[in-house]
Formats: structure tokens, C-alpha cells, sequence
């Protein structure tokens, strides 16, 4: 599988050949030498975890995959390893079952961690999911600190600077090496400018800047790949509907949790870029939450970056924004800076333990 509409990428690349590691595949005129890659998900046996793992084992840059869930993976791993892809399979459970799991993963992805229901807004998994997030990571820092870590759990504001600050007390932080991943607004954007506009999916980008909650999710649409033009009221529209569309699917789930099928498609994208660039295919760009000094004042943001051999190899700037895109962009900073803050005191100035009850 090559998933199609990369940004930058150009048309949707074919790539033939048998997977083998190391393999020669066709990417255009290009070969291309794809390595031995190890992929570990984390929270595997989620709502995310089943898609993302059955698309990561269709996809032809990984040949390990190691599935991690602290309920229910074994059960996962067996159904999925009988697909007849070269993928190689195995299932891990329970905290001392980790390790295993991660050793020699060069690309881990994590979406455990509890989903919103309605009424709630994505800082209010915080409570749960920070402790889910720092626990795992620590394994990270300690089994495979050259991996490159991508983050799904949410408040993807906080859990980022959440990983950045366990890895830095275990001194293995690479900021090249840490991504949130937010390749959903990407996917959802790309979505509704088509629909709305009437392109071809394949040939329609729009980068999505800021942050992964409510309005520091801010889409570029003056930067539309083709160019599209808005009127005021539709471009607040469309902005409004890319970043509340997290929210109508938890209100239409129910209760049911978040989304869940286009989150595992949108990280699909993100892991199998991430792989092109590990194998030094050039001009790789996607959007992602990273360590960044693109803002002033604000550590950790989301533009498009340059994926390449050892993670992210560039962060981009932000481009030219329109007035509206400027204005919002101004709103959304307290709120962005705020929760990466909060995210950062979670580990380095954790709250004190209750006093015993005397
Ligand atoms: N970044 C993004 O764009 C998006 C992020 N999300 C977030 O992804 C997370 C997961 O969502 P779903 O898969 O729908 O939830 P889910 O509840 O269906 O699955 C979560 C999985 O994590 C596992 N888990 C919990 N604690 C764990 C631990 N300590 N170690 C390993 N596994 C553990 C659970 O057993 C479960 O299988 C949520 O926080 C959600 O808000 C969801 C959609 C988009
Ligand atoms: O809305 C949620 O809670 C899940 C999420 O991050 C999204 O769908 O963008």
C-alpha cells in the first residue's frame, strides 16, 4: 500500500516488488532500497490499534510489527498474522511483556489511552491518558531510544511535550525523533476543500498548522494546493468544520468513543512517510506537532516537515497567512502555549502525593 495525496508528494506514487528485506522497489523511475523495519504499536488492540495494525501489516515498508495492548492483543496478533502479507506479526501484553516488544523497533506509534465521549473536550482525557503516556514512554527511553516515536494519544498538546520531557530525564530526547501525530486534520481538510470545491482527492493539500484541539487547529486554506478561493463567511466555515470535525464524530459515536478508522488511515500515512524517509526517499513532507521555534514563545507546533533518515529533518516554516489565518493564529496561542505547559509541569514538576490521613 502506498497511501495517495502526500503533501508535496505529487501524484500518488505506485510501487511495485515483493517485500523482502532489504528489497529494491520501483517508486517512480527511482529505485528505492527499503530496509528491515520494526514497527511497535502501542494500544494495539484499540479502536485505533486493530485498523492501524491491519494497514501497517498490508504495507510494504514494514516487515515487523509488534502489537501491544495491556488487554486483548493476543487475540488481535492471532487473527491478524493470518493474512497472507509478509508482515511478520507478534503480540505482546502487560508491562513486562514491553521490552520485547520494543527492542529494535525503529518506528513506534502509540494510540493507547482512553477516547473522548460527548461533552468532553480533548484536555479532559488528560488525567488518564498523561500517566498512560509517560509510563510508556519510559519503556521507550529504555528499550529503543533511537526508534522514532509518534504520538496519537490525546491532548496531543500536552502527551508530546509529555514524551519530550520523560525522554529528556532519561537523557535519550531527540527532538528529531518525536512527532504528534495530526495527519487527521491533514486527511479531514483535504476531504471537505475537495468536496467543496469539487477537485480529485488525489491532487488536493491543504496544510493544517497550530496545535490538535478545537481552534489550535488552524488549516491554511490560502495555501490550498490546487489554489481555491473562499469568500469570508465560507473560509470560517471551513475552518470551523475541519476543526470541530474530531467533535462530530464523537457526538455521532455516541458514547462510542473518538474517530477511529480515518485516524488509523491518517497514521498509516504519517508511519508510511516516516519509513520513506528512514529509507532516504527525499521530499517527504507532512504536517506534524514537533519541537519547533517556527512561533515565538511556543515550543512545540504544528507545520509541514521534512521527513528524512533520522526522523524530521526540517521544520518548515509557516508561509504567507491571509489576515483571517493571522488573527486566528493570534487567538489560538494562549490556549496552545497553555496546554504544552501543562504537559511540561506533568513531568517536571509532578503534584505532590496526597499526605496519609492521620
Ligand atoms: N491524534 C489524533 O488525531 C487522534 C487521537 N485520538 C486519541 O487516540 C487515543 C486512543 O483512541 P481509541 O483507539 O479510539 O481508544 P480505545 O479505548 O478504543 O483504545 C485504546 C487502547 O489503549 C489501550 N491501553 C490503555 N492503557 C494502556 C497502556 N497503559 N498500555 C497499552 N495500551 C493501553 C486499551 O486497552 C485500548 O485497547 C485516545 O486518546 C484518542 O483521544 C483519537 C483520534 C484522533
Ligand atoms: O476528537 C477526538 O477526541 C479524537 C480526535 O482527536 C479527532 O478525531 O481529531
Amino acid at each position: 500500500m502506498l497511501l495517495a495525496n502526500r503533501v508535496n508528494a505529487g501524484a500518488a506514487r505506485r510501487v511495485s516488488g515483493r517485500t523482502a528485506a532489504p528489497m529494491a522497489v520501483r517508486a517512480g523511475r527511482r529505485a528505492l532500497v527499503c530496509e528491515a523495519r520494526k514497527v511497535a504499536l502501542l494500544g494495539a488492540a484499540g479502536g485505533i490499534g486493530q485498523p492501524l495494525a491491519l494497514l501497517l501489516k498490508m504495507n510494504k515498508f514494514v516487515t515487523e510489527l509488534a502489537l501491544y495492548d495491556i488487554a486483548n492483543v493476543v487475540g488481535v496478533a492471532a487473527d491478524l498474522s493470518h493474512c497472507n502479507t509478509p508482515v511478520k506479526v507478534a503480540g505482546y501484553t502487560g508491562p513486562e511483556e514491553l521490552g520485547a516488544c520494543l527492542k529494535g523497533a525503529d518506528l513506534i506509534v502509540i494510540p493507547a489511552g482512553v477516547p473522548r465521549k460527548p461533552g468532553m473536550t480533548r484536555d479532559d482525557l488528560f488525567n488518564t491518558n498523561a500517566g498512560i503516556v509517560k509510563a510508556l514512554v519510559e519503556a521507550v527511553a529504555k528499550y529503543a531510544p533511537n526508534a522514532v516515536l509518534e504520538i496519537i494519544t490525546n491532548p496531543v498538546n500536552s502527551t508530546v511535550p509529555i514524551a519530550a520531557e520523560t525522554l529528556k530525564a532519561a537523557g535519550v530526547y531527540d527532538p528529531k525523533r518525536l512527532i504528534g501525530v495530526t495527519s487527521l486534520d491533514i486527511v479531514r481538510a483535504n476531504t471537505f476543500v475537495s468536496e467543496a470545491k469539487g477537485l480529485d482527492m488525489k491532487d488536493v493539500d491543504v496544510p493544517v498548522i497550530g496545535g490538535h484541539a478545537g481552534s489550535t487547529i488552524l488549516p491554511l486554506l490560502s495555501q490550498t494546493t490546487p489554489p481555491v478561493t473562499f469568500t469570508e463567511a465560507e473560509k470560517k466555515a471551513m475552518t470551523d468544520k475541519i476543526a470541530n470535525a474530531g467533535t462530530v464524530v464523537v457526538e455521532a459515536k455516541a458514547g462510542k468513543g473518538s474517530a477511529t478508522l480515518s485516524m488509523a488511515y491518517a497514521a498509516a500515512r504519517m508511519a508510511e512517510s516516516t519509513l520513506l524517509g528512514l529509507n532516504g526517499e527525499p521530499n517527504i513532507y507532512e504536517c506534524a506537532f514537533v519541537q519547533s521555534d517556527v512561533v515565538a514563545d511556543c515550543p512545540y507546533f504544528a507545520t509541514k516537515v521534512l521527513l528524512g533518515p533520522n526522523g524530521v529533518s526540517k521544520v518548515m516554516g509557516l508561509g504567507e497567512l491571509d489576515a483571517f489565518e493571522q488573527a486566528a493564529l493570534a487567538a489560538m496561542l494562549p490556549q496552545l502555549k497553555g496546554e504544552i505547559q501543562k504537559g511540561i509541569d506533568f513531568v517536571k514538576n509532578p503534584p505532590k502525593p496526597a499526605a496519609p490521613a492521620s
